[in-house]
């Protein structure tokens, strides 16, 4: 008999503005970004075992398995759970990796949420979001799966409502590391901090931008391509990009024009995640 995996969602992100506002002691950087979660998703399977076995079905490619975040967040959570918890743990990538719209971060974090229910560990949102924690700062975000306004290191969360608009994200075909980007000695770091509660798109940027622009030719063009149609920025540390629509059949008709050389896709953006709306949490 054909064995039962369970599929849940695995949304994407976009940072809609990222503000550097000084550095921690431990070299990690003080942030403030808005998170807006997206319709678009990786789907993460299950297949729960008694026999304390936890393992990838099929590998990502250039992702040895023991570095696989649904790996190590599974692996994390087993410490929470009863003896002889094992699952088998599928993925199906539609969200492109190292892209900076934190498919690796919220694969993390759909394993820890689902895991949580399966292997009846009973940890509440708050326990969850810190073990994400010690596996990437944009994982916390995703357990939470409300679209956020975020400080401290991206783990410091205050849920907004934003309206529900449409982005084009666009992805060159270059991997920018995020450990590189924050190590530049050109990286901005003392923008000052805004009140969120008056936040305005234009008023608003990406620190890592610039920097990215400058040492990614590819991201450059197509940011100033993008922004003859609309208002266009870089998420996170790149190398995605996204432009902003009031309208799916606008954003669609720039999808349509958008060179080869770039991969890309249409999504709305959503208050809250689609994992959380599945399990009803
Ligand atoms: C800056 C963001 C915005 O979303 O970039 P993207 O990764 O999405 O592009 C994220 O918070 C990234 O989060 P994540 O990708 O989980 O980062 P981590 O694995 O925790 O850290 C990768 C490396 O980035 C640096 N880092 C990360 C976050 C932060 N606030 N300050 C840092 O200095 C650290 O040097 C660390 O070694
Ligand atoms: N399940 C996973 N999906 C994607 N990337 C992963 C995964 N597990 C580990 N990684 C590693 O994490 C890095 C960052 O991945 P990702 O979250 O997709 O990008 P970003 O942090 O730029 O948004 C990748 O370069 C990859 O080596």
């Amino acid at each position: 008999m054909a064995k039962k995996i369970s599929w849940y969602p695995s949304p994407a992100k976009l940072n809609l503005f990222l503000h550097i506002t000084g550095r921690y002691e431990n070299g990690y950087h003080q942030l403030q970004s808005l998170f807006q979660l997206l319709d678009k998703s990786d789907e993460i399977g299950f297949d729960i075992n008694a026999n304390s076995d936890i393992k990838i079905a099929e590998q990502l490619s250039g992702v040895p398995e023991h570095e696989n975040l649904v790996y190590r967040a599974a692996m994390a959570l087993k410490a929470y759970a009863p003896q002889r918890s094992g699952c088998a743990l599928h993925i199906k990538k539609c969200l492109p990796i190292g892209g900076g719209i934190g498919g690796g971060s919220s694969n993390a974090a759909t394993v820890l949420v689902v895991l949580n229910q399966l292997w009846h560990c009973n940890l509440d949102t708050e326990a969850l979001a810190k073990i994400g924690l010690t596996l990437g700062a944009d994982v916390p975000i995703f357990v939470h799966g409300n679209t956020a306004f975020a400080e401290g290191v991206g783990d410091v969360l205050l849920p907004t409502l934003r309206p529900e608009k449409w982005y084009l994200v666009a992805t060159p075909n270059v991997s920018i590391s995020t450990k590189e980007i924050f190590t530049s000695v050109d990286l901005p770091r003392n923008t000052p901090k805004i009140d969120v509660k008056t936040y305005r798109f234009e008023e608003t940027h990406n620190d890592c931008q610039t920097l990215v622009e400058k040492t990614h030719k590819d991201v450059a063009n197509l940011l100033r391509w993008l922004l003859h149609y609309a208002p266009s920025r870089m998420t996170g540390t790149g190398a995605s990009v996204f432009a902003v629509f009031d309208a799916k059949e606008n954003a669609d008709k720039v999808l349509h024009l958008l060179p080869d050389c770039y991969a890309g896709f249409v999504a709305k953006g959503v208050n809250r995640s689609g994992l959380h709306i599945a399990l009803g949490i």
